[in-house]
């Protein structure tokens, strides 16, 4: 559980990325965390794990205060950041290091991972590849089996069968009482693997809503013609007519389209906010 009461943060003193941010996100989701670049995607995480202190404002995760970094905290979460570090270990030497600090790591599980990843033990992990680093520090992360996982751009630098062995694995491992959080401006790699959505820029959260409440609020459709500039979010001509977002008035829901989503929200951040109530 993460909640968040009018958080604020700035890396300098004057200028403020966050301001009185608000959220109220419970377990059993996988989130796709979504921004241009420099939204502040990364500066969110990083305040959710204690690498970063709020300003001002409250901030709760599994219960504690981030910032404090107690060891108690620190085994409840996991982040891995979008430029990962390893160090001069085998696989082997990384797990004796690092797993004890992980109550819940499980060896069987690590191995299983690392093999589904195609991940193979070949000496030093530094001098792997880079994708093959990250994925396995993904395996690794997967297997400490913490409450909250943040994964700062995961498949930055993954070639596509390991996108997809990602995506399935991921969804694989979830269960109800863990929450994912994966952040990215590449959104086509979250289709089908999130159920809960958070936008933000330039620091300003512009949507966070299930996939149930999007499909719910906003339409997605190829239409022949434009519909009114009053529903209209978003469109976009293609070959076979316009690709629409517009608001969804009746009681007919359609699958949601998380590119058209992104730029039907960033594009209207104040529409978009009053047809989600977002505070
Ligand atoms: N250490 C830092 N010192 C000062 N400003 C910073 C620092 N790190 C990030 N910023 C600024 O804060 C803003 C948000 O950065 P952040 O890395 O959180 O964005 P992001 O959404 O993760 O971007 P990207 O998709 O490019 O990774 C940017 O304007 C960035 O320049």
């Amino acid at each position: 559980m993460i909640e968040v009461k009018n958080l604020s943060f700035g890396y300098k003193k004057r200028k403020p990325l966050y301001k009185n941010l608000n959220l109220d996100l419970p377990v059993g989701s996988i989130y796709g965390l979504l921004g241009k670049n420099g939204a502040g995607k990364s500066t969110l995480l990083k305040n959710f794990t204690g690498l970063l202190f709020p300003t001002s404002g409250a901030l709760l995760v599994n219960g504690f205060t981030p910032a404090k970094r107690l060891p108690s905290f620190l085994q409840t979460i996991y982040f891995i950041p979008e430029e990962v570090y390893v160090p001069s270990l085998t696989i082997n030497g990384y797990q004796k290091l690092f797993a004890p600090f992980y109550p819940l790591f499980n060896e069987e599980q690590f191995h299983a991972y690392l093999e589904q990843l195609e991940v193979q033990d070949a000496g030093k992990l530094n001098t792997f590849s880079f994708g093959q680093q990250k994925k396995f520090i993904i395996a690794f992360a997967l297997a400490c089996n913490t409450k909250i996982l943040l994964l700062d751009e995961p498949t930055n630098g993954l070639d596509i069968p390991s996108k997809i062995r990602f995506r399935k694995l991921i969804a694989s491992v979830f269960t109800e009482d863990k929450m994912i959080f994966i952040s990215t401006h590449q959104i086509r790699d979250l289709d089908n693997l999130i159920d809960n959505v958070i936008i933000v820029d330039n620091g300003e959260l512009l949507l966070q809503a299930s996939l149930t409440e999007i499909e719910n609020k906003l339409s997605f459709k190829v239409v022949d013609a434009l519909p009114s500039e009053n529903d209209l979010l978003y469109a976009e001509p293609g070959l076979r007519g316009y690709a629409v977002v517009s608001e969804n008035k009746t009681s007919e829901t359609t699958q949601v389209n998380l590119e058209y989503l992104f730029n039907a929200i960033t594009g209207n951040p104040q529409k978009a906010k009053s047809i989600f109530n977002t505070k």
